[in-house]
Parts: C-alpha cells; sequence; structure tokens
C-alpha cells in the first residue's frame, strides 16, 4: 500500500457499492488478520491458536463492521486517528488481552456513532482513556502502561504507524514480545518511544532510529534486546533520554553517541558492553549510568569534560589504572565506581570534590594510599571505601604504614641511617605482628568500619521504639523503622532476649558474629549498618526496604493500600538476586557465610522493587549461642529448611533446598505450611503434575495470563526449582550452577534456543552430573526442548525437565546428542 493512500470507505457516501467492495475487504483484512494470528501462535501453543482463530473467523464476520476493519496508512483526520484506534482495539483485545478493559470505551459514541478519541464537551477533555490530543485535537499521544498486554509488538505497530500525528508513544511495563519492528521507523512523527520492561528481544535494527530522527526519548530498558548499540542514534540531534538499561547488549558504546549534543541522560547499565566510555564534551549530560557490564580499561580524561555530570555509575564493571581527578566535574553528586579493578591513589583534588558529593561508593577496588581526615557526612562515609586492603588513614581506622619515614631514613645514609633502618624495621615488624594479632578478623573483615551502637544510638534512631514506628514482628524479633541523623532510613530488628538471658561471653561472641554481618556487602543483600549488643540490648541496624517482603507480595493481605503486580518477569529477578546474593555468600564474600534462614520474609524489596535478601547468617549466629527454636523444630514446622537440618548445622546445600522451595511458591503461589501434614512443597507439585500431566495445575493463577508465552521458561524454572529441593543433599547443585542456569533460562527464547548460545562445557559437563537415571515419578518427562522443526508435533499437555541440564536449553545441544 503507497503511503498516504487511504482506503477508508465513506459509509454514507458509498452506502450501494458496500456489498462487492466490502465484502472483498473484509475477506482481505480476514486472510491478514489470519495471518497475524499465525504469526503470532508460537511452537508450542500453535494448536490452540488456530483453534481459536476459526471460531475467530465467525465472530470478525458477526461483529466487525467494514469500516473498522479497513486499513489506513497514514491518517489525515481526526475521525481517521479514530478508526487506527479501534483497530488497535481490536487487534489488543484478540492477541493481546485487556484485562483492565482499557479500550472498552474506544468505540463510536451517541446517536450518531461519532468516532471521536479527544472530545471535549463544555472545555472538559473527555478523550478516550491512554489518549491525549494537540491543540488542534488530534491523536497525539498513546499511554498503554502497566496494563498486562500480552503479545507481539510487531501485531501493534501496522495501527501505530498509521497515527500521522503520533508524538508520544508509551507501551511499558507490559509483556510484548518479538522484535522491534522495522516498520516503527515509518511512525516519524514520534519524539518519545517508552517500551520498557517488556519482552521485548532480537537485535536491535539500526534502520529504525536512523528514521525516527524526532526523537527526543528514547527507553527500552529491561527487556531482552540483542545485538550492539546502533551508532545511527548519533543521528538524533533532538535526543536527550536514553535508556538501554537491563538488556543484552553487547559490543562497545558507540563513539557516535557524542553527536547528540542535547543528551542529558543516558543509562546503559546492566548488559553486556565491553571497551571504555567514549562521551566527552556533552555540555548537557547530567545523568551517566553505565555500571553491570564488562567494560574495562582505564577511565577516560575525557569524563572530565562533562561539564554538567551529576550522577555517574560506572560501577560492577572491570574499569582498571587510574582513579580520575574528576577535577572538571563541579556539579557531581553521586559516584559509583566500586567493583572495579582501580589500583592508584586517589587524586588529592578529588577529596575536596568530595565534600560537595551526596553519595560515593569507591569500595571493591584495590585503591592505594592514604585517605585524609575528612567531613562524614550523608552518602559519603568511611564505608564508602570499604574492601579496599591498601587504602588507609583515620577515618578509615586503619593506620598507614610506615613506609614514608623508612624512606626518609635510608635518605639519611650512613652509619646512623643504618642504625635508625634497622630500629624502623624492627619497629614496623612489630606492629605488623601486633595487628595482625589484634585483628584476627582483618582477612574477613574488609575495613574496620564503627558499626557498634550504643542502646541508646539505637533507641533515638527508632524515636524510643515508638509505636508509630513499628514495622513488624517475627518469631525471634521486632522491627521499628527508624533514621539516621543525616536522614538515612533504616530498619531496626530488635532481638527479643531480655537481660541476663545471655552471659557475658556469649554476648561478646554475638557481637563478633553482627561485626563480620556488617562488613557483608553486597548489592542483592540488605547492608547491615549497625548492631547494638549491649546487656540491656541486642539489635541490627539495617536499610530500610520500602516494599515489603515477597510473603507480601505473594499474599497481599486485603487491607494493602497498593497491591503491586508480581508478574513472571518480577518472579524471575527476584528468583536470580537472590540465587546472586547466596552464591556470593557461599563462594565470593571473604567470610563464607551460610545464610540458614532463607524464606519469603526475608526476602524484601527496594524502592525499584528488586529483591534483596536479609537475616543471612542470624539464625547461625544466635543458635550458635544457644538463642532462638532448635533447628530440628524449625526444620519439620517451617517447610523451608532442607530435611538434613534437622540433624545437622546449616550447610550451603540447605541454603539451595530454602531457595528451590521459595521459587517453587512463586511459581505456584503456594505456601508450604498450607500443605497437609508431613507433605512437603516438590512432592506436592510432582504429585499434581502426575495427576494432571499439565503445569496450569500448579500455576498461580495471577500467572495464567502470562503461560502462552513462557509456559516454557516456567517449565524448565521448575524444574531447576525441583532439582534444588532433592532429598540428598549431594545432588542438589551448588548455587553458582543454579545462577548459570536461571540467567540462561532468562534469556532463552521461547523455542528453546538460547540466543548467542553462551554454554560452557564445563558447566553442562558439571550439571550432568546431577542428572540422575530416575524419572520424577509421574512428570511425563519429553525430549526436552521441544523439536523446533516444522513436523515437530505441537503439544498442548506441558513436559517438564525434572533433572535440567543447561545443555537441555542450548542450541547447540541437539546438534551434539
Ligand atoms: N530491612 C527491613 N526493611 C523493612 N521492613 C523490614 C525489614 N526487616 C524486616 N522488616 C519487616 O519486619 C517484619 C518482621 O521481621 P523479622 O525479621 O523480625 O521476622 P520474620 O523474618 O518475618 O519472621 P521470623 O522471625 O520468624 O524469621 C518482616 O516481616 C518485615 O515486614
Amino acid at each position: 500500500m503507497m503511503r498516504g493512500r487511504i482506503i477508508l470507505i465513506s459509509r454514507a457516501k458509498r452506502r450501494k457499492e458496500v456489498p462487492r467492495f466490502v465484502f472483498a475487504s473484509i475477506f482481505l483484512n480476514l486472510v491478514s488478520l489470519i495471518d497475524l494470528r499465525v504469526a503470532a501462535c508460537n511452537s508450542t501453543s500453535c494448536d490452540e491458536t488456530m483453534g481459536a482463530a476459526s471460531s475467530f473467523v465467525g465472530l470478525r464476520v458477526e461483529q466487525a463492521t467494514a469500516r473498522r476493519l479497513l486499513a489506513v496508512d497514514s491518517t489525515q483526520t481526526l475521525r481517521q486517528d479514530g478508526d487506527v484506534l479501534i483497530q488497535l482495539k481490536d487487534t489488543i483485545k484478540i492477541y493481546c488481552g485487556d484485562p483492565n478493559n482499557i479500550t472498552s470505551m474506544w468505540k463510536p459514541q451517541g446517536k450518531r456513532q461519532a468516532v471521536n478519541p479527544c472530545k471535549e464537551k463544555n472545555g472538559t477533555k473527555q478523550y478516550w482513556r491512554g489518549i491525549d490530543c494537540s491543540a488542534d485535537l488530534r491523536v497525539e499521544s498513546i499511554n498503554l502502561t502497566n496494563l498486562g498486554f500480552s503479545c507481539k509488538l510487531s501485531l501493534l505497530v501496522p495501527s501505530l504507524r498509521s497515527l500521522s500525528r503520533l508524538k508520544h508513544l508509551d507501551l511499558s511495563n507490559n509483556s510484548l514480545t518479538g522484535p522491534i519492528p522495522l516498520e516503527l521507523a515509518s511512525a516519524t512523527a514520534l519524539e518519545t518511544l517508552h517500551l520498557r520492561s517488556n519482552r521485548l528481544d532480537g537485535q536491535v535494527v539500526p534502520t529504525i532510529f536512523r528514521a525516527l530522527s524526532n526523537l527526543t526519548s528514547l527507553d527500552v530498558g529491561n527487556n531482552s534486546l540483542q545485538g550492539s548499540i546502533p551508532p545511527s542514534l548519533g543521528g538524533l540531534q533532538f535526543l536527550e533520554t536514553l535508556d538501554m538499561s537491563g538488556n543484552n547488549l553487547t559490543g562497545q558504546i558507540p563513539v557516535e553517541l557524542n553527536s547528540c549534543k542535547r543528551l542529558n541522560k543516558v543509562v546503559l547499565s546492566r548488559n553486556g558492553l565491553q571497551g571504555g566510555v567514549p562521551f566527552k564534551s556533552l555540555s548537557n549530560l547530567t545523568f551517566l549510568d553505565v555500571g553491570k557490564n564488562d567494560l574495562s580499561g582505564e577511565l577516560p580524561t575525557s569524563l572530565d569534560s562533562l561539564l554538567a555530570l551529576q550522577t555517574f555509575d560506572a560501577s560492577h564493571n572491570a574499569f582498571e589504572g587510574r582513579f580520575p581527578s574528576f577535577a572538571g566535574l563541579k556539579n557531581l553528586l553521586y559516584l559509583d565506581l566500586s567493583t572495579n579493578k582501580l589500583t592508584s591513589p586517589i587524586p588529592r583534588e578529588f577529596y575536596d570534590l568530595m565534600r560537595h558529593l551526596s553519595f560515593l561508593n569507591v569500595s571493591d577496588n584495590d585503591l592505594r594510599g592514604e585517605v585524609p581526615p575528612f567531613d562524614e557526612h550523608r552518602g559519603v562515609t568511611s564505608r564508602s571505601f570499604l574492601n579496599n586492603p591498601h587504602l588507609c588513614g583515620k577515618t578509615l581506622n586503619k593506620k598507614c604504614s610506615t613506609e614514608k619515614s623508612m624512606l626518609v631514613a635510608i635518605s639519611v645514609g650512613g652509619t646512623v641511617g643504618c642504625l635508625v633502618m634497622v630500629l624502623l624495621m624492627y619497629v614496623c615488624c612489630s606492629r605488623c605482628l601486633r595487628n595482625a594479632k589484634s585483628s584476627k578478623s582483618s582477612a574477613t573483615v574488609s575495613a574496620e568500619v564503627e558499626l557498634n551502637l550504643s542502646s541508646e544510638d539505637v533507641t533515638r534512631i527508632t524515636q524510643n521504639f515508638s509505636e508509630q514506628n513499628y514495622i513488624g514482628i517475627g518469631s525471634m524479633s521486632t522491627v521499628y523503622r527508624g533514621q539516621f541523623l543525616d536522614g538515612t532510613a533504616v530498619a531496626v530488628k530488635r532481638l527479643t532476649i531480655r537481660r541476663g538471658e545471655m552471659s557475658e561471653s556469649a554476648q561478646t561472641v554475638l557481637a563478633d558474629r553482627f561485626e563480620i554481618l556488617g562488613h557483608i556487602r553486597h548489592s542483592t543483600l540488605v547492608k547491615v549498618m549497625g548492631y547494638c549488643c549491649s546487656p540491656d540490648m541486642k539489635a541490627l541496624v539495617m536499610e530500610y526496604m520500602p516494599n515489603g517482603t515477597l510473603s507480601n507480595l505473594m499474599y497481599p493481605s486485603g487491607d494493602a493500600e497498593v497491591v503491586k503486580e508480581f508478574n513472571w518477569t518480577h518472579r524471575i529477578n527476584a528468583a536470580i538476586s537472590v540465587a546472586e546474593g547466596l552464591k556470593y555468600l557461599h563462594h565470593d564474600c571473604p567470610t563464607p557465610t551460610v545464610h540458614g534462614d532463607l524464606k519469603p520474609s526475608n526476602i524484601m524489596f527496594n524502592t525499584f522493587m528488586e529483591a534483596r535478601m536479609s537475616d543471612f547468617g542470624v539464625a547461625k549466629a544466635l543458635s550458635d549461642n544457644g538463642i532462638g527454636p532448635s533447628a530440628s523444630i524449625v526444620a519439620t514446622t517451617s517447610g523451608y529448611l532442607a530435611p538434613e537440618s534437622a540433624r545437622q548445622a546449616c550447610t550451603i546445600k540447605g541454603d539451595v533446598y530454602s531457595f528451590g522451595i521459595i521459587v517453587l511458591e512463586m511459581i505456584s503461589s503456594r505456601s508450604p505450611q498450607s500443605l497437609e501434614a508431613g507433605q512437603t512443597l516438590p512432592q506436592w507439585i510432582r504429585d499434581t503434575i502426575q495427576r494432571n500431566k499439565s503445569l496450569k495445575h500448579v500455576l498461580d493463577p495471577i500467572l495464567m495470563s502470562e503461560l502462552r508465552l513462557q509456559q516454557q521458561r516456567m517449565a524448565m524454572v521448575l524444574g531447576v526449582a525441583l532439582l534444588c529441593t532433592r532429598e540428598d543433599p549431594k545432588e542438589r547443585p551448588y548455587i553458582t550452577e543454579i545462577l548459570k542456569m536461571l540467567n540462561h533460562i532468562k534469556a532463552n527464547r521461547q523455542d528453546g534456543s538460547l540466543r548467542g548460545s553462551r554454554g560452557s562445557r564445563r558447566l553442562r559437563s558439571s550439571l550432568r552430573n546431577h542428572q540422575r537415571n530416575e524419572e520424577v515419578p509421574g512428570i511425563n518427562v519429553q525430549p526436552w526442548p521441544p523439536s523446533a522443526g516444522p513436523s515437530a508435533p505441537r503439544r498442548h499437555v506441558m513436559s517438564l525437565p525434572h533433572n535440567p541440564t543447561l545443555s537441555d536449553w542450548t542450541q547447540d545441544s541437539a546438534e551434539n546428542r
């Protein structure tokens, strides 16, 4: 169809011609709609889809008017905008679902059946929901966020691109799939395009953005897009915001982005980007967030030319060498360079700048030298420098070595000099020995930071544990909201231990354990920011988590103000975060730690709804001191503790079991405590699937709307969780392996193949070690993944990989097998 040509029949004008023309049009449109339907069906649900498609033909013939089925290539009038929206509504209803019925009012209205999405009455806007209009009453903006739409984006684009005046399109927080369609390139009026937090995948095609030359804001974050960032984005001269974070993008950040002179905010974190940071001379750039990538090399001096920069996050990369002075960045407020490989001293000029920062984190590097005394203030404290073993200084409570004075002594020369040197060496060595003795935990505790608070401090923080600060109560503690003097919000967990209940030595041991917990830092763990272990009070001061616990999300109470959406993406992301936290505790942290009490109430959500794990090591610290219920009682009542925990101390494999139960619960929304006595959640899942041969019967009803698109991933995650909950701890994988499996499942296409197939042979063979020949009773084990070939039988019954291995879902596995 040629651009600009409209095939639109005016009913009034052509009523007599309608029969032949309209029937032809209806036929053609039905064929194209069925084509779309076929394109939409995926490999596992085509039968179902096609069945529905044939009944759909009858339905559409009955319902659709000729006008509604006709397509407009580029709208010229408000009425045509309306027609296109009605067409879009049909597509949404048929393919995407509209659980909130947002489009129900998108229809001809009044006696005259007027199609007017921009209706105004007595100066009041009565626009169709989700629609905003320009001053001259044309459709200018579509905002359909967070509405549970679940379909291919390509199905919506034909209508959207027809709206010739559409400037703002926001379809974020739905479940849209497929690549960003090339057809979108013809929506040339677009100024903002927000497709954040969907399930888009495929390569980012450069030509699309070359054409969308009016874009000021592009947000495609939190999807699964692949390939590299298109250099063609450099042609978008009006671009102010670019967010491509949380995808699977690789390659280098294109230097061409420096041509977008209006760039104000660039967010590229959580990808697999490599190379350096090429940004320079972007005088409007205030926000650059490139954390959690594979970037490397030195941080360039050209960063100094980003004069407006306020926020710079380059954490969790592999930047090495020199710490930049950031001398030119007079507006900088937030700086995160943590978890890199920076090895130089921190330049003096930086400490001047530091006074103005409101947040600093340079922990987990190998920075050197003395940190001069500075005024600690909100967000910039000695904790900002954690895990840099070669940093020293009074503020860090760590004496610097006398290297300097030794050099001076050497320069004096002569016999006296030698004598002095010998003396100094003696002093130095004895000091080292003393240090090593006095801080036995220095290998485990990353930096010596004051976490120990007095009971007066804790009482003040919580306003004397006032009722309005009460958050909740557990079996061993009550939790209160609190605030540090600098305004940082905290949660104070006051343990229910009465004065005299603990011996003095037990109290010292507990304080030591709390001190160690306070130095364990990882982005997926709730920070322990202080503790109190005085005779009259035992308390932990923790980072405040404003979005509640996993239990609150899974089972919101009736009076919950906002019942937060907790969809499949949230759940798999939460599982991955918890696995990352456990991996850190078990294998990466200087003091390997067993969580020992992993359960939904210990998984919390921060402002960004990211899962964080709390209470790690607390159960063990308490039980080692004879406090709390015995493990055997907890193991038999909680449903989260591994069966062997009743007989032996908690182990990392015990944590893996608890993790598996939590994942099974997230999939089924069935709490282990809700089961009949003696039954475990894995048993219930296995029995139910054996009886019904279908995933549906164990699935949380809230996830049903996502089943069609996610069933393979759901089944694979279920398989991993069953593996974690094996009775024999030896048969459970380590959390490192589980994490790799979950990440592969997340990046996996619905057809079972893996984009960019990065399966590691070593991992595969280690996972094969977990495979056993016996089958989980009753689970219909089908070849996995289902063959993607055209002759493969379409199945409705879900097959479940009870013993998944990585090779089960890597593309090359089928060939190798
Ligand atoms: N860091 C935090 N931020 C916000 N709320 C918190 C925080 N820690 C705990 N809470 C809230 O306080 C409640 C009580 O927590 P607590 O750790 O005392 O018990 P629990 O984990 O729920 O149960 P149990 O004592 O049986 O392990 C939690 O359910 C949670 O809602």
